[in-house]
């Protein structure tokens, strides 16, 4: 059903299923990702888009069908790894941005973003430079001390945002990531998504019930009972 982006892909899946006792949450899913190209994913609730994205990012094994992630030492079937595999890819092929959950609340925002960083074994120096770095880049400069809960919504977005992009990740990927923000702080957490991944050359998958957020995207899928029924290259 997806087209095939014009590069290789850099990360794809086939015929992916998934279900939760009798309810089908994946019933047959492809998908294809470039390098710098940037996906939505729409439908109702219930429709299986965060199911998709789990499976993508390897937070949940699908019951049937393959993922597999381009890396610079060849393909790495992510549905052939086991959880300790997959969790080690989590954190260092892939950044994530989540409507809540991911930011811890009782460090700043410099150690929040350097913290995925410290994880894959950098020193806290480094660490924290990079993450310094992150946050400037993502208009932060002057919050580096602060702790979470002193921050606005779109400037803790945009914090998850830094620590995304830390590792390097080849895909990010962003659950309702403007879910909690009014339109005009929505729109900038956005611009920032997709400014700090795709002019990167990296990969962004967002999985949004907002129009305006997915028009941002390169392509939008839609998904009913867990198949893919439209595609629409936006730009
Ligand atoms: N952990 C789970 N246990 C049982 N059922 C689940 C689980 N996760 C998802 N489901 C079911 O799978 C289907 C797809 O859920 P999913 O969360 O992927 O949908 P969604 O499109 O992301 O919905 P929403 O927009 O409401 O977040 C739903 O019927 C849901 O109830």
């Amino acid at each position: 059903m997806t087209s095939a982006p014009a590069t290789a892909p850099a990360l794809s899946a086939a015929a992916l299923t998934k279900s939760y006792g009798s309810s089908v949450a994946l019933a047959g899913v492809d998908f294809r990702i470039a390098p710098g190209e940037s996906v939505a994913i729409m439908g109702a609730s219930g429709s299986g888009k965060t199911t998709l994205l789990h499976c993508l990012a390897g937070i949940v094994a699908p019951d049937s069908g393959s993922v597999v992630l381009a890396t610079p030492h060849g393909p790495v079937e992510v549905t052939g790894l086991d959880e300790r595999g997959r969790s080690r890819l989590r954190r260092e092929a892939f950044g994530f941005v989540f409507q809540q959950g991911l930011l811890l609340p009782e460090l700043t925002a410099l150690e929040n973003v350097a913290l995925p960083l410290m994880l894959n074994g950098v020193d806290r120096r480094a660490a924290e430079q990079t993450a310094a770095m992150w946050l400037a880049a993502l208009g932060l400069a002057g919050f580096e001390a602060r702790r979470i809960g002193q921050l606005s919504g779109g400037q803790a977005q945009r914090v998850a945002i830094a620590r995304a992009q830390t590792t390097g990740a080849a895909v990010v990927f962003a659950d309702e990531p403007t879910g909690a923000l009014d339109s005009q702080t929505s729109a900038e957490v956005m611009d920032a998504l997709i400014r700090s991944t795709t002019d990167r050359g990296r990969s962004l998958v967002v999985v949004t019930h907002d129009e305006t957020v997915a028009s941002r995207c390169s392509r939008v899928l839609r998904l009913a009972d867990g198949r893919i029924v439209d595609e629409v290259v936006s730009r």
